[in-house]
């Protein structure tokens, strides 16, 4: 057989024609005949595969024949391979296989050898231990339909329809593990196998006790094996297979696809999840579960589980009677133990995936127009979303010296952020300065704005509406990047930052409009920030440092005092590199948008052109504004990145 491609095809031919018989007969079974999931129900004990490959009653073929029976032989690596071994579930009645110590899969009790397949040594045996003894069946002619009957020994015609099920599954598995093929794979694909196999699970005759649990692990086996040897695999297949494995406690393991993907679909999960107006509310204005957990049950199981082929959907009656319907699509994107799915969702959170120096950021700093900006939607999206993964990004050419730039900028994304500095602050040279920015055409330290706040902004936005007439450069560095650099640099330093909180003060009184009112407000701020914060997986998640609101106060050992101050000088020094450094000149007209708590930024000295005054008006956003945006044009615009949010 290995070495006769043409009698696998032929062979392939019977099995199509077999498991299309099996659901002929189970759904309309013969009059007189009673269908039984399994021997072990009816005493009837085994199945034989005769010499010319037809299926019958084993105690029909002991009477025609003396026939001797083989071993399960078959070659252990790929019983290593196998899936589904342990179950973990207790059979009540076990259909055993071989000799019968239990019914789960390992490399004997699951195999056939290719001899056994030839017809050489036909049996495989479904014998219960417990079941007495049949009396012997008299020998019939074999045909199809009643001929497959065997009696029981009250002379009750039955067909044990789960045995020859069985039987036909491991004469697949068999064919396609001990000698695998290409072609056959392929074949049993293409004719249908798959589903066929899988289909006979939903004959109303057969009861997931007796008859699955043995009948799933060998399907697993096939699939898994057609995971190896197959290009492309219908998901119809896959969630078919999910599908059974659900009458257990969740749907179990499958694999699919040519990455041999998984696919664990718990059960509660897909009743928590399921689309339907019981379980969520899905309206234009909301998204939201209805379920409350107070009421849930989270040990629920289902009634019934299947496939819709119409609606290629798994469906799951639920014991309190609802009824959940989840395309296969639907699934596909949600599967829990797809670590692709996985991968692909984590990207919802729009975290960077790298940090910059300067040659980096030079090459890739992305610059939109600003008249696009405010009117087409893909290009707003690819500017936030810049900003999301940079952590900055430029909008350009907004009309010269015409105030309200991000007023209007700020309505596009959603929703300003307003401090203590107000909604829209402005950037100039100010009398009675609330701010270092307002008092000086200095150079600014390096800083992240407000480390005096306990949830300083997240993002910061400055536009250019009167640029001096020499110098007043924007300067930015990736503090993610620096610390990065420290941590393999300087070690010392990136644990100091990483463990000692700063503190910063921020004392005194600003001026702004509120609704046309001039407003003072007075302050008194505090907070405290690691200079570098990590996450729980010891991720850079957070950058604060601000030189001029630093505070007197170190909580920590007077001796210790030194090193930290040696940690922040080293920590500048690096901001400082021109390897790590942006530099740009924001003319009037242009806006930048960054991360505050992950970019450091300031401005060089400026001399202002006689009787103008450098001004630059800005504002603060929030991530979950700016990110909200990004998700909702993807959804808006359709875009590949979108994601379902029920
Ligand atoms: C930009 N501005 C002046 C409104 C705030 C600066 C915050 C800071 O210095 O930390
Ligand atoms: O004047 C500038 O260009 C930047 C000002 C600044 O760093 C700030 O306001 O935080």
């Amino acid at each position: 057989m290995r070495h006769s491609p043409d009698l696998k095809h032929d062979m392939l031919k019977s099995i199509i024609i077999i498991l299309d018989l099996l659901d002929e007969i189970g759904r309309t079974p013969p009059a007189g005949v009673e269908l039984v999931p399994t021997l072990t129900k009816t005493m009837a004990r085994s199945v034989v595969l005769s010499s010319n490959s037809s299926l019958l009653p084993r105690e029909a073929h002991e009477a025609r024949e003396e026939t001797p029976r083989a071993s399960g032989g078959g070659a252990p690596e790929q019983a290593d391979e196998r899936v589904g071994g342990d179950t973990g579930e207790e059979e009540e009645e076990p259909m055993e296989v071989e000799d019968g110590e239990d019914s789960d899969v390992d490399e004997d009790d699951n195999e056939m050898s290719m001899d056994e397949m030839s017809g050489e040594a036909p049996i495989v045996n479904t014998v219960s231990p417990a079941a007495p003894s049949p009396k012997p069946v008299a020998p019939k002619p074999f045909e199809y339909g009643p001929g497959m009957m065997c009696e029981d020994g009250n002379g009750k015609k039955i067909l044990p329809i789960g045995d020859y099920m069985l039987l036909i599954a491991r004469v697949v598995e068999t064919m396609m593990t001990q000698s695998p093929s290409q072609r056959f794979t392929d074949e049993f694909i293409q004719s249908g196998g798959m589903q066929k196999i899988m289909k006979l699970c939903h004959l109303p005759c057969i009861t997931n006790e007796s008859t699955h649990s043995t009948y799933i692990t060998t399907i697993a086996n096939i699939v898994k094996h057609i995971v190896d040897f197959c290009h492309v695999i219908d998901s119809k297949i896959f969630f078919h297979f999910c599908d059974i494995f659900n009458q257990g406690e969740e749907i179990g393991l499958s694999e699919y696809g040519t990455q041999g993907k998984t696919g664990e679909f718990p059960l509660i999960w897909l009743r928590d999840t399921s689309p339907d107006p019981k379980t969520y509310t899905i309206s234009p204005a909301m998204t939201a579960r209805n379920l409350k957990m107070k009421e849930f049950d989270v040990e629920q199981k289902s009634k019934k589980i299947w496939i819709d082929e119409q609606s290629d959907s798994l469906k799951v009656e639920w014991e309190c009677g609802l009824l959940s319907s989840f395309p296969s699509k639907w699934l596909q994107i949600r599967n829990p133990s797809d670590q692709e799915a996985r991968k692909r969702r984590r990207k919802v959170y729009l975290f960077p995936e790298d940090t910059w120096g300067n040659e980096e950021i030079e090459k890739r700093l992305k610059r939109f127009s600003y008249e696009e900006f405010m009117n087409n939607d893909r290009v707003m999206h690819d500017f936030l979303e810049a900003v999301c993964i940079d952590g900055i990004a430029v909008l350009k050419g907004a009309e010269k010296g015409k105030k309200g730039a991000v007023e209007a900028i700020g309505k596009r994304i959603g929703m300003i952020k307003r401090t203590h500095f107000g909604t829209v602050f402005e950037v100039s040279l100010k009398a009675d300065a609330s701010n270092m920015a307002y008092a000086s055409n200095s150079e600014l330290p390096f800083h992240t704005d407000f480390p005096s706040l306990s949830h300083p902004p997240q993002l910061q936005m400055l536009h250019m509406l009167r640029s001096a007439e020499e110098g007043g450069n924007s300067l930015f560095v990736d503090g993610f990047h620096v610390a990065e650099q420290l941590r393999k640099e300087n070690p010392k330093v990136f644990r100091i930052l990483t463990t000692h909180s700063m503190e910063y003060i921020e004392e005194g009184y600003d001026v702004h409009d509120i609704d046309g009112k001039t407003i003072r407000f007075d302050y008194d701020m505090c907070a405290r920030h690691k200079v570098i914060r990590l996450n729980d997986e010891g991720v850079v998640n957070k950058i604060q440092f601000g030189n001029a609101m630093r505070s007197w106060f170190y909580d920590c050992e007077p001796s210790k005092v030194q090193d930290v101050y040696r940690a922040m000088k080293t920590f500048t020094d690096h901001c400082y590199q021109p390897r790590n450094m942006l530099k740009f000149r924001l003319e009037d007209g242009d806006t930048v948008l960054w991360a505050n708590q992950r970019l450091l930024h300031t401005r060089d000295a400026f001399k202002n052109a006689p009787g103008e005054s450098r001004t630059l008006t800005g504002c603060y956003f929030d991530w979950d504004i700016v990110k909200s945006r990004v998700r909702h044009l993807r959804d808006k615009l359709s875009l590949e990145q979108n994601q379902p949010s029920a």
